[in-house]
């Protein structure tokens, strides 16, 4: 392809100036309000205050059950001397809500009231005018106000509006917001998901957050990568709609027309924005109205939407931005960055002790997962190369504080009994290896570290690393499950891969696990012992990081087998070659024993739902489970 037929012209505006440029441009007559019935109104902004047209309670009205009273005529009344009173001639009786009807002007509790003979009471204290009776307006007062303009009216509110006999009112008419999803490869059905074709889950997550900001999106089956055809759907979208979103086709591809056709058909104000996921962002106007290019991937379609839809939308709906929770964490891992643009960059959180430890997810645009697990957002300023471990950070909170109080973090080494463990009790779980872990909690960024390290000398799990990386100090080891490590294979066993052996053999191709893994010392340990060179092993270099990550490379046929899990090999369909058991425990130091989080984390991997669901999942034993073995001093 020539080089002149792509947009290779991308700038790079700061953030705040792309807004500044696009805002300017926003016309406010778009910005309307409508009449709606009260029944619909919840959750809608008032375009202006509402009065109340009656007043509520609008008749004289009992606020407790007893008898209706002229409270002159009761007087007098003690308990040494009472007096009688006699009902239809000096009272009525009424219950709670009922119309007080002159001459009555007091009531007196049931309770207060001694029942003689029929028709006639005894009562022992006087009433005094307007006791226990609601007046006219003592909630309301006919054209009183029940809500200021750009409220955006709650459930409550609801209540008072109706009770304030408001039938109708004036709301910001909420923006229609077009979204277009584009690209040849995007599908929107399952069963057409064939290799090549991505399915569209983008526009999808706009609709939600469209909804979220008071908006209403109008989203449209995917549209193939055809100038035309993409030209006349804009133009449709922007007939229809207050705000156009076309997603993906806005970056260097041949097929990525976006900035063409809004330049055709109205201008480009901003293409390419100083921020990381999101650079390629367009940002346009057309007849009059917004239109914006947003980054295929993912989680740049969502960082781009937070950071320049958003507010849009919410300039429309006039719904308030709910303040963002900032809180500053202490930096888990070295991230560095470029100098070209403000990165944001997706984290766990986790209090360990009174710090509050922020760990930097995966930063591939791509993976929406990460999104998924994310605690929080830290924002690394454009003039930045970076931040070192150990140093504060500010990160915006995704989730609440409460919320990430209540949450064990753990580092250390991946098994799938992680995910089963983190769907019964909160739990943040980083996968970087048993060695990884170990790390991680000599910096004392976790609560627990999952290890399974063998000793090459001993055969032994575990202990042995302990004395030696927290020599002086007293930790626990809380002992997890011992798990079925070995061969992962294809279906059938197609090469015949029976042994350690059989990894030199030439038509094998074979994928490790990173140094520091587990797995990857039980094979360090058994080739060892064969006298086998790590050279003669193809695929020897090749590093995954889970055991779910080898399954998947074997199941897809990029290698002939990988050490792992049986239950990941079941879970992708694989057969299976046993090595051994191994033990996978949890190292926590000693004095996170009384924690509640360590206390439930014990009560959850001993409790049968725990063991009925690891069951399931094949290849494991669970007869010491939960049980403590204290390390050191
Ligand atoms: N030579 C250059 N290449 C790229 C640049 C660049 O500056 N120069 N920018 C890169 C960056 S950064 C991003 S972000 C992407 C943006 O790409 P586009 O907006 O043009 O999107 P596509 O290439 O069509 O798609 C990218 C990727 O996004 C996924 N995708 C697309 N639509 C959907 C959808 N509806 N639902 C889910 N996922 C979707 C899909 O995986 C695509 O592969 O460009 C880089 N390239
Ligand atoms: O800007 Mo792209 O969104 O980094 O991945």
């Amino acid at each position: 392809m020539k080089k002149e037929d792509r947009n290779i012209y991308i700038s790079n505006t700061d953030v705040d100036k792309a807004k500044e440029i696009f805002f300017s441009e926003i016309r406010d007559k778009f910005i309307s309000y409508e009449e709606i019935d009260v029944l619909n109104s919840l959750n809608r902004v008032t375009s202006e205050a509402v009065f109340a047209k009656n007043s509520s309670p609008h008749y004289n009205s009992a606020a407790m059950d007893g008898i209706a009273v002229v409270a002159e005529n009761t007087y007098g009344a003690t308990e040494v001397n009472p007096k009688i009173i006699e009902e239809g001639k000096d009272f009525v009786y009424i219950n709670t809500g009922n119309l007080i009807k002159e001459p009555y002007n007091a009531v007196i509790m049931i309770e207060d009231v001694i029942e003689l003979e029929k028709g006639k009471v005894k009562i022992l204290s006087p009433a005094h005018p307007w006791q226990h009776i609601r007046p006219i307006g003592e909630d309301l007062v006919a054209n009183e106000m029940i809500i200021p303009s750009k409220h955006k009216i709650r459930p409550l509110d609801l209540g008072a509006l109706i009770a304030g006999g408001v039938d109708k009112l004036k709301v910001y008419k909420k923006p229609k917001v077009g979204i277009i999803p584009t690209g040849s490869e995007i599908v929107e059905k399952f069963e057409d998901l064939k290799e090549g074709k991505i399915i569209d889950s983008n526009s999808r997550m706009f609709e939600g957050l469209v909804l979220e900001y008071g908006g209403i999106p109008n989203r449209i089956s995917p549209v193939k990568d055809d100038y035309e055809i993409l030209k006349n759907t804009i133009l449709k979208a922007v007939d229809e709609n207050d705000i156009v979103l076309i997603n993906a086709g806005s970056s260097a591809g041949s097929e990525d027309y976006t900035v063409k056709i809004i330049r055709e058909i109205g201008k480009v104000l901003v293409h390419g924005v100083a921020i990381k996921p999101g650079k390629p962002t367009i940002l346009g106007i057309v007849n009059e109205k917004p239109v914006i290019g947003i980054p295929g991937y993912p989680v740049s379609s969502y960082m781009v939407f937070e950071t320049l839809v958003k507010p849009l939308i919410l300039k429309y709906s006039k719904f308030k931005e709910n303040k963002e929770e900032i809180k500053k964490a202490v930096l888990s891992k070295r991230i560095v960055s470029s100098l070209k643009n403000k990165e944001l960059v997706r984290v766990n959180l986790g209090y360990v002790k009174d710090k509050l430890i922020a760990t930097p997810l995966t930063r591939g645009a791509g993976v929406t997962m990460s999104l998924v697990k994310a605690d929080g957002v830290l924002e690394i300023p454009q003039n930045s190369e970076g931040i070192e471990a150990g140093n504060f950070v500010d990160v915006k909170l995704l989730k609440t504080e409460d919320s990430i109080k209540e949450t064990l973090v753990s580092i250390g080494s991946h098994d799938l009994i992680m995910d089963i463990i983190s769907d019964i009790m909160p739990l943040s779980s980083g996968h970087v290896g048993s060695m990884g872990g170990i790390m991680a909690m000599r910096r004392g960024e976790c609560h627990i570290s999952p290890i399974h390290l063998l000793d090459e000398n001993t055969g032994e799990y575990n202990i042995s690393y302990i004395k030696k990386y927290f020599k002086g100090r007293k930790m626990s080891l809380i002992k997890g499950v011992k798990r079925l490590q070995g061969f992962m294979i294809q279906k059938g066993n197609p090469k015949n891969i029976n042994d350690f052996k059989d990894l030199i053999r030439e038509d094998v191709s074979f994928v490790n696990r990173q140094r520091g893994a587990g797995t990857r010392i039980l094979l360090d340990y058994n080739i060892n012992k064969l006298d086998i060179e790590t050279s003669d092993i193809k695929g020897y270099e090749r590093e995954m990081t889970t055991h779910m990550a080898v399954a998947v490379s074997v199941k897809s046929n990029s290698c002939d087998t990988g050490l792992g899990i049986m239950s990941a090999a079941k879970a992708m369909d694989l057969d299976f070659i046993p090595v051994g058991y191994e033990c996978y425990d949890f190292l926590v130091p000693f004095e996170y024993m009384e924690d509640e989080k360590i206390i439930n984390f014990i009560n959850v991997i001993k409790s049968e739902e725990f063991k009925n669901r690891i069951n399931n999942l094949g290849g494991y034993e669970v007869e010491n489970t939960g049980e403590v073995i204290i390390v050191g001093e």
